[in-house]
């Protein structure tokens, strides 16, 4: 089992670093030929105009486009969630490549700039169902996108209260000379569609590695539902030390 970890720019060390603590093998993707040996891909938060710039220069979204249609699990986190939603608003001007794929708008900064960043427990049943553990989990935002529209088969699995000083600013046309204000006082922040995964938060910068966990089991499923192989994944996947309540993050 090798999940690779997209490692144009952002997060990636953090992702193979947690990779490597439930046991799995995290191999960085620079080159869309590498996507051949691995069996899911994790596309980190960083930067998304300048990993879309890089990956485009590199010719990867033929081959990320390829892994995501081809129903290869794959997880985006913050700026990882932006390249893969079908919509993307707040765009710098002349917008970005986006993978696509997931049923959903994104707004790329909404909860504002890097000064705005915060951190916040999060309610995360469906995670706590499946991994054990406490029914919160940290979420780390750092100018954090967040979803403002789902299709109907995108499965929130978390979303977040919307600070009160923040009637956010949305583009429903992708459009930035016609801004319009919206009131939300929740705005789904972690979802899962078929084989996507994506959060707008980063888990890679906390201790619990609940989410990671979470993400192995999903690409067992596809795995085991595409060709019924058996991987080794799940040999004491019950039995690891991950599934202690683990609340202090990294960083606080
Ligand atoms: N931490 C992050 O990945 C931030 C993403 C950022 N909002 C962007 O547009 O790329």
């Amino acid at each position: 089992m090798a999940v690779g970890v997209l490692a144009l720019q952002g997060s990636y060390n953090e992702h193979i670093a947690a990779l490597r603590k439930i046991g799995a093998k995290g191999v960085e993707i620079r080159k869309g030929t590498q996507l051949q040996g691995v069996d899911a891909l994790i596309i980190p938060g960083g930067e998304s105009t300048t990993m879309a710039k890089l990956a485009e220069h590199h010719n990867l979204f033929p081959a990320l486009r390829e892994f995501v249609g081809a129903g290869k699990p794959v997880w985006g986190t913050c700026a990882g969630l932006i390249f893969l939603a079908n919509k993307a608003i707040g765009q710098k001007s002349g917008g970005q490549e986006l993978i696509g794929g997931l049923d959903c708008t994104v707004h790329r900064n909404f909860f504002g700039s890097q000064l705005q960043s915060f951190e916040i427990e999060l309610s995360v049943p469906k995670l706590a169902e499946k991994e054990g553990g406490s029914g919160t989990c940290r979420g780390v935002f750092i100018r954090a996108p967040a979803i403002v529209e789902a299709g109907p088969d995108v499965e929130v699995l978390a979303d977040c209260p919307v600070p009160s000083d923040k009637s956010r600013i949305v583009t429903p046309n992708g459009n930035n000379q016609e801004e319009e204000k919206i009131s939300k006082d929740q705005v789904i922040v972690a979802v899962r569609q078929g084989n996507l995964l994506a959060t707008a938060f980063h888990p890679e910068l906390t201790s619990d590695l609940r989410w990671h966990s979470f993400f192995l089991k999903m690409v067992k499923e596809i795995n085991d539902k595409g060709s019924q192989c058996v991987s080794s994944l799940d040999k004491d996947i019950e039995e690891r030390p991950w599934k202690r309540p683990l609340d202090l993050p990294i960083f606080e």
